[in-house]
């Protein structure tokens, strides 16, 4: 079984229909790259999945229970984590922003998590009273994925993460992200950037809120349509 399994999903804004008809699934333990141009609708579909937008019709299903009722919190609490393309208060500090991530747990587990994580990332460590908006923007999405990962999610759903960020962070966040792998949290990835499809297991290509094709890294890597549309070749 898988461990979210979407069915048909449609979904959009208003009147407005966005996604027609989506198919998609993360295995417990798989990295899944959702690659899409702007525009093709991967926000939608992530902000759908969390609850954020309502499901209009198809199925969302997570461990086997049908979630696309359900309100976001509840959600959250079966263990599905959503890191906006935002992702972080620049405004808090690095440990206040861990404790916001850390919202539904108790102050003393997230002291454990919250001191497991600054191992981890030793650099958000040595700066974690000084305010989120001081750090650079690689640093930042460091700090996001920190501050998600403290709830130990099942599924940690990301939106984005090398958006705004200078090809060099763009690096560093892959190198973050692929020590997250392998710790038991299932990643869907939503990106522009085909780098990211080197920590990818499998990956689904979406186009005008429809999934144009699927398969694994190395089918999507050696599909005439990523290749044109994202490697220039
Ligand atoms: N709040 C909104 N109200 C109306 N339409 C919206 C809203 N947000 C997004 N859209 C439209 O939905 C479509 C899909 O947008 P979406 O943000 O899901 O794309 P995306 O694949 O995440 O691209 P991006 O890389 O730009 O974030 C676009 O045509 C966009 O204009």
């Amino acid at each position: 079984m898988a461990l979210l399994e979407l069915g048909g999903v449609t979904s959009g804004y208003g009147a407005m229909q966005i996604l027609w008809g989506i198919d998609l699934d993360v295995g417990a333990g798989e990295t899944v790259l959702l690659l899409g141009a702007n525009s093709a609708g991967k926000t939608t579909l992530l902000r759908t999945i969390i609850g954020l937008l309502p499901c209009w019709s198809g199925s969302i299903a997570f461990e086997g229970e049908a979630l696309q009722t359900l309100p976001p919190d509840q959600r959250i609490r079966r263990g599905i984590a959503f890191m906006s393309e935002l992702g972080v208060f620049p405004t808090l500090s690095i440990e206040e922003n861990i404790r916001l991530g850390g919202y539904f747990l108790s102050d003393a587990q997230v002291r454990k998590r919250g001191a497991l994580l600054f191992d981890l990332f030793p650099d958000l460590a040595k700066k974690r009273r000084d305010l989120a908006a001081s750090l650079s923007g690689g640093q930042r999405k460091m700090l996001g994925i920190a501050k998600v990962l403290v709830s130990e999610p099942k599924l940690l759903l990301m939106d984005e993460p090398s958006s705004g960020l200078a090809p060099v962070f763009v690096k560093q966040v892959i190198e973050v992200l692929k020590t997250t792998i392998g710790h038991g949290t299932s990643l869907l990835i939503a990106e522009q950037n085909v780098a990211f499809l080197a920590l990818a297991d499998r990956g689904f290509l979406i186009d005008g809120g429809r999934v144009k094709l699927s398969g694994t890294r190395a089918e999507l890597e050696a599909s005439d349509a990523v290749r044109e549309a994202y490697f220039g070749l």
